[in-house]
């Protein structure tokens, strides 16, 4: 049984159906990538498996435990087993970044703090921040915050790390040092659910990639084959259109 297995998921906002029928296993240590055009439905798959957003039908399992989003019990569940960055970092403005790492293991999880502020600081340094661990959100850099989010979302030791569009609000040449944390991260065989418009990224990055069309994965592959074999038009019509984009840019 693979490490996460996501069951027939629907969704809907009102009547709008958002997802559906959506199956996806991920293996411990695999990097899946979500694929497809604005309003497929990536960043609601992310929130329901975040527990922040619930779904209308399917069930989840997450490292061997299921979920079927009917009780309280199932939220903890996804709260114990998952952690999200989001595109805006949302990091707490009035605390420094050690205590924005601290904050959730303590608080919440109620864990020893001495022990979550070794852990914390060891995460700092791996994300190349050691020496602003006293700092405040306002006085770091974008590529920074978010390199804190990280470290933050790591400190909760998720089974699955999920990451919505990460580098999509940092200035270009703040992209690499998040995007290296992440390569890092992937090669250390952590389990990741990832939402990126950063194609070549992808392509290098992932295990498999699926590709998202209107609430539906339309179509799963190694990176090789969603990218150079597509078996569906909308896929070859997608990633045809992503690259054609990328050229222009760089004329
Ligand atoms: N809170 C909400 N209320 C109503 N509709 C919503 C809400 N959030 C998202 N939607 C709608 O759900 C659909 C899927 O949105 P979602 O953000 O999941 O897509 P996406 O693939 O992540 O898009 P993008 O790449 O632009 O982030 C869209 O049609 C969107 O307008």
């Amino acid at each position: 049984m693979s490490y996460v297995v996501i069951n027939g998921l629907a969704c809907a906002y009102g009547t709008v159906k958002v997802l559906e029928g959506i199956d996806l296993s991920i293996e411990k240590g695999e990097v899946v990538s979500l694929i497809g055009s604005s309003g497929s439905g990536k960043s609601t798959l992310l929130r329901v498996l975040m527990g922040l957003t619930p779904p209308s039908a399917g069930a989840v399992r997450i490292g061997g435990v299921d979920v079927n989003y009917r009780s309280k019990e199932d939220l903890r569940t996804l709260r114990d087993r998952t952690a999200i960055v989001f595109q805006q970092y949302n990091l707490f403005q009035n605390m420094d970044v050690l205590r924005n790492v601290m904050v959730t293991p303590v608080k919440i999880k109620k864990r020893p703090a001495k022990e979550v502020e070794a852990e914390a600081r060891a995460l700092l340094e791996k994300v190349g921040l050691a020496g602003r661990i006293h700092a405040y959100p306002d006085e770091l850099s974008g590529g920074q915050q978010q390199r804190v989010a990280i470290a933050r979302a790591l400190a909760l030791h998720p089974a699955i790390l999920l990451l919505d569009e990460v580098t999509s609000a940092l200035d270009p040449e703040l992209v690499t040092e998040v995007l290296d944390i992440i390569r890092t991260l992937a090669r250390e065989g952590m389990t990741m659910l990832i939402v990126s418009h950063e194609m070549s990224f992808v392509r290098e990055v992932s295990s498999r990639v699926a590709m998202m069309d209107q609430g539906r994965i339309i179509e799963t592959g190694t990176p090789q084959q969603i990218f150079a074999q597509p078996r569906t038009d909308r896929t070859r019509d997608f990633v045809g259109k992503i690259l054609h984009q990328r050229l222009k840019e760089a004329v």
